[in-house]
């Protein structure tokens, strides 16, 4: 995902984002500023910078950062939302009033576009300008990235991301068509552009469940939460706000030093969003925010993006009609990124390898988490490790295959040679020819001469993300493998100390 607007769009922005309000400047100097139209309202704690490993562009600490510091404020008044969009907007808020059904996301939406329309005669203009021109949310994915993803959950959960949003805009057409916005802003591909920038950029505000658009606020990248609890305090290094994650919060203090309550009241000037740093911050690290706890899947149908070592990363795993896991709910029987069974897997598995006669008495062991005997959790082990075998089996390539096909889409976006992609091409060759179709490629050659079309580039991209995900499902499936046989061989070589 790339900003649009280049350098100085985003000079303009940061200029116009310091005449709103917006500062990084730390707490004992607020008082103390004059804005000045020169001044940019990054500098302080914060700058702009490309950070091509976690997120492309971001928001790095200007200096070192304490813990819990005040490094960014926006102001209500600078936060774009449906109401502020609607009170300078007359017809816009007439308009909208004659749709109640549609929901907050879908007006929200609507509001961007009519916003967009209006160009340059938009106040919002230099912030409009440097939002990123596409997304590659689920939404967007077409029949080959779909396919791609391989596992049959993924693919219909993309299904009905893309079937969601096509209805969603059906439903704000006629909206729009009173609204009169541009042609171009009226098809799908502009809703999905529209819709993906609601559900990536938005950050929580209590009075509207589609959330505010925060300028420069919107800047910062992601980190999962979890993060911390395996690494250093550099690594986790992302912002709270004075509540839960991302909630607004006053910007003034009572005279006992706590933090004022959440309620924004219109009109009053002192509301505002306001970032503390989380954790330490070196000068020059990435400042992350964590926008919530996601699946590899979730952040892809939100937000377009993977994290490799994403510490909530689940593979779920669907029991057979007779094993009863009534007790548990569905979302809790999983393979944990680490490639252990998860606490509830666990138990429901102890409880069904065992007569169903003997389960009662046992069943306050399971519960908690026990082992119920040396027998039993080889049974488990057993049991999960032809799982995941019988799951890798299913599915039509391998991790080495999809590690080599990464390398090629890797290579494919760079320009390469005629002889080593031909090379490279052996492994996975049924699969990169429907994307040559797909994407109505020239042949080979001509790619590796000319470069891929505009249309190429953009799926290629959607690809890479489709192959990474099926490539780390398989990867915890293999690793839960290893730490099956690995418990069975140490139970089994400790039932056997015991005989001697
Ligand atoms: C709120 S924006 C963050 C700023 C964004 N990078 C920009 O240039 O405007 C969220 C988007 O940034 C990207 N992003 C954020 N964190 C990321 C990460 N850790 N890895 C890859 N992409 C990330 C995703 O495209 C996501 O939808």
């Amino acid at each position: 995902m790339e900003g649009g607007g280049g350098e100085e769009g985003v000079g303009k922005f940061l200029n116009w984002a310091t005449n709103i309000g917006i500062t990084d400047a730390p707490l004992d100097t607020l008082d103390l500023e004059v804005p000045s139209l020169s001044s940019s309202c990054l500098g302080k704690s914060l700058f702009i910078s490309e950070f091509p490993d976690a997120g492309g562009r971001g928001l790095g600490a200007a200096r070192d950062l304490r813990k819990h510091e005040l490094i960014l404020r926006v102001p209500k008044s600078a936060l774009m939302t449906s109401e502020s969009l609607m009170l300078k907007d007359q017809k816009l808020s007439m308009s909208i009033k004659r749709y109640p059904n549609l929901s907050s996301t879908q007006i929200l939406s609507v509001c961007l576009l009519a916003e967009v329309s209006k160009a340059k005669g938009s106040w919002w203009y230099p912030y409009l300008k440097q939002l990123p021109r596409q997304y590659e949310t689920l939404s967007s994915f077409s029949n080959f990235e779909t396919q791609a993803l391989q596992v049959d959950d993924a693919i219909w959960a993309t299904e009905r991301a893309v079937s969601k949003a096509e209805m969603q805009w059906k439903e704000a057409v006629p909206l729009m068509r009173e609204l009169e916005l541009r042609p171009q802003l009226l098809t799908f591909r502009s809703w999905l552009w529209s819709s993906a920038t609601v559900s990536s950029r938005t950050l929580h505000v209590p009075w509207d469940s589609a959330g505010c658009f925060c300028p420069v606020g919107d800047l910062f990248n992601y980190a999962a939460p979890g993060m911390e609890s395996f690494s250093s305090e550099e690594i986790a290094s992302w912002m709270q706000t004075s509540t839960l994650d991302l909630e607004i919060s006053s910007s003034s203090k009572n005279t006992s030093g706590e933090e004022l309550d959440v309620e924004c009241i219109d009109g009053d000037s002192q509301r505002a969003y306001c970032f503390y740093a989380r954790s330490r911050y070196r000068k020059g690290e990435q400042v992350l925010l964590g926008y919530g706890t996601y699946t590899n899947l979730k952040l892809l149908e939100h937000y377009g993006f993977l994290l490799n070592a994403n510490t909530n990363e689940k593979v779920f795993i669907q029991m057979e009609q007779k094993v009863n896991i009534s007790s548990w709910p569905k979302d809790s029987i999983y393979i944990q990124h680490d490639g252990k069974p998860s606490f509830a897997l666990l138990s429901a598995l102890r409880l069904c390898v065992i007569p169903p006669n003997h389960r009662k008495s046992v069943g306050h062991l399971a519960y908690s988490g026990k082992q119920l005997s040396a027998e039993n959790e080889i049974s488990v082990m057993k049991w999960l490790r032809k799982k995941c075998e019988v799951l890798l089996a299913k599915l039509p390539s391998s991790i080495e295959t999809d590690g080599l096909l990464l390398t090629f889409i890797e290579k494919m976006q760079n320009r390469p040679s005629i002889c080593e992609v031909k090379k490279m091409i052996t492994t996975c060759e049924v699969e990169i020819e429907i994307f040559f179709e797909s994407t109505n490629s020239e042949t080979l050659g001509e790619v590796c001469e000319l470069g891929l079309s505009n249309k190429a580039r953009r799926s290629i991209e959607r690809w890479k993300l489709a192959v990474q995900w099926r490539l780390r499902y398989k990867q915890i499936l293999s690793q839960c493998f290893s730490f099956c046989g690995e418990t069975i061989y140490f139970l089994s070589a400790q039932q056997d100390s015991c005989v001697l």
